[in-house]
């Protein structure tokens, strides 16, 4: 027999016998979910379903509850919609739930064995949590504070600069502040490798770190299937991203120990660590491979998801001009003209908070956060979830629900934080940001990050509507893209209804109150 017979055989006889091997451990039901098919589950179901992932599991929650449950490929999934499931489950009893599923696409086929996020919950991990941990805890923020209002200032030059490209202006803004942090590095203002890097990187690690997008996450046997085969075309996707994902962990890192060598380095999460660990760049040791992998982890995370927040931003301004006006008089007031808003006025700007709270509710910018796994057999309300289970909390469906937020959630609506009875709704950022264990531990610098950045927006600038031919304005439609983290804009609504009106009367950044930084 072929090898790819006995392949194909070997892939058959396991998918027939699993549910047939699969000990029932207990006498409880399982959650409620859809029945699927013999052998491939709901597999079909899903790959019909042409919604937004997080807007599928939304409707299969309305339909089976708020934990209900789906196999594909004979590996159980158990989706979260609601803040007292997550809340229990992920919080409460974080030490059953801060694993991850096996992520073969990501982890093995697409090379980004540095990426902590899909690590599996274990000592290694725990190294690497910690050692990140140690340079982004609440009590080192203030020493970014320098660089987030550069990099802030620097944005607002470019944006005045040439308007039409504020989506680049914004993905340079974030990776500029995470190669400053990180690396110590300087973005250079045309064709910097480091940025094009991460960009050219980004696909491939958006997609295949959304477990689920490819079979071969349900069925890891599959990632021995030979590239040339019909079908196999993950592989060949996974080639093609392996490259750029490689070169994320290499080439930033031989940057600082160049830097290093010359005695040019700036001080940086990378020279702190390796002084802190007594690391010499290139000594190859564990301790090394792990602060590359760190740096390189949050060169990742921390570039595209800040963009992402920024850029649903400006959309829900451009959506809705009166909002901006209120708080733009909030900022005049407070501020005045003479500078720009800053951390310390931060208490002082509710209305600009209450901005910052519904741009992470409204754009969700990773809408089913990352998936983890049950360690051990579990019982929630009655039903069993066994261990080994994929657990996905749908945040977007919490930060979308009308017990919580009032009513309209789809409409941006900053008002529904601005309650003075008492009765405020939960912090968007309980629920933005993942949960337990493995909530994301640079959430404090994205979210001064995120605060400046609007505020000085805001201070700075009108944000218009494009005007068409006729002279009417054109209203964007929000449209948000799928994957791992989405974005407001999503290069689909604003940028494709604005910027290609790129030699028209179009977007408009009005110089603001006048003032010079
Ligand atoms: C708006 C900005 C951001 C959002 C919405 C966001 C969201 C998330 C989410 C949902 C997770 C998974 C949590 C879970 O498994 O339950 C995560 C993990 C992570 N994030 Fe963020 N993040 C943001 C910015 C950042 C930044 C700026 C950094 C670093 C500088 C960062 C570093 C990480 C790391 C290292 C993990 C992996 C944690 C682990 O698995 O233990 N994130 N983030």
């Amino acid at each position: 027999m072929s090898l790819i017979s006995q392949l194909l055989v070997l892939l058959i006889v396991t998918l027939a016998l699993r549910p047939l091997l699969r000990r029932r451990r207990h006498r409880l039901p399982l959650p409620p979910g859809p029945k699927g098919l013999p052998i491939i589950g709901s597999l079909w179901d899903i790959s019909q379903d042409q919604d937004l992932s997080w807007i599928r599991l939304w409707k299969w929650s309305r339909i089976y509850g708020d934990v209900f449950q789906f196999e594909v490929l004979g590996h159980r999934t158990v989706v979260l919609s609601s803040q007292e499931a997550i809340t229990t489950l992920l919080e409460k009893r974080s030490w059953n739930y801060s694993d991850r599923p096996d992520m073969p696409m990501f982890l093995e086929l697409s090379g980004a064995e540095w990426s902590f996020v899909a690590f599996r919950h274990s000592d290694w991990w725990r190294l690497h949590r910690r050692t990140f941990h140690q340079r982004f805890q609440p009590r080192v923020m203030q020493e970014y504070y320098d660089i987030q209002r550069v990099a802030t200032n620097t944005l607002i030059e470019r944006l005045n600069a040439s308007p039409d490209d504020f989506i680049e202006h914004i993905n340079k803004f974030s990776s500029s502040m995470v190669l400053k942090i990180i690396y110590g590095y300087t973005l250079k203002e045309k064709d910097d490798p480091y940025y094009r890097l991460v960009y050219d990187a980004m696909e491939g690690i958006l997609t295949g770190s959304n477990h689920g997008t490819f079979w071969v996450d349900y069925l890891p046997i599959l990632k021995y299937v030979p590239s040339w085969l019909p079908g196999a075309g993950y592989k060949k996707k996974a080639q093609g991203w392996n490259k750029s994902i490689l070169k994320l962990k290499e080439e930033p890192w031989s940057w600082v120990r160049r830097a290093v060598e010359e005695g040019t380095a700036e001080p940086s999460f990378c020279t702190q660590s390796a002084e802190r660990l007594s690391i010499t760049p290139g000594d190859n040791s564990v301790m090394e491979n792990v602060v590359k992998n760190c740096a390189t982890m949050s060169f990742v995370a921390g570039t595209d998801t800040s963009a992402s927040a920024l850029a649903s931003f400006i959309l829900a301004m451009v959506l809705n001009p009166e909002l901006q006006v209120r708080a733009q008089k909030e900022i005049d007031g407070v501020v005045g003209s003479g500078r720009l808003p800053d951390f310390e006025d931060r208490d002082n700007l509710p209305f600009v908070n209450a901005l910052l709270a519904e741009t992470l509710r409204w754009g969700t910018v990773t809408p089913l956060a990352i998936a983890h796994r049950a360690t051990d057999d579990d019982v929630y309300e009655g039903h069993f979830i066994p261990a080994g289970t994929t657990v996905i909390a749908n945040s977007w469906a919490v930060l979308h629900d009308e017990k919580l937020y009032g009513r309209n959630p789809l409409d941006f609506d900053p008002y529904r934080f601005m309650n003075n009875d008492g009765k405020a709704p939960p912090s968007p950022e309980l629920f933005a940001f993942g949960f337990g264990r493995r909530i994301c531990p640079g959430r404090y610098f994205a979210i001064n990050t995120i605060y400046l950045a609007i505020s000085r927006l805001l201070a700075s600038f009108t944000i218009a509507r494009a005007i068409d031919d006729e002279g009417n304005e054109i209203i964007p439609d929000p449209g948000f893209t799928d994957g791992l983290a989405t974005r407001g804009p999503s290069n689909a609504g604003l940028s494709r209804e604005i910027l290609t009106q790129k030699h028209k009367n179009r977007h408009e950044w009005v110089w603001g109150t006048g003032f010079a930084f």
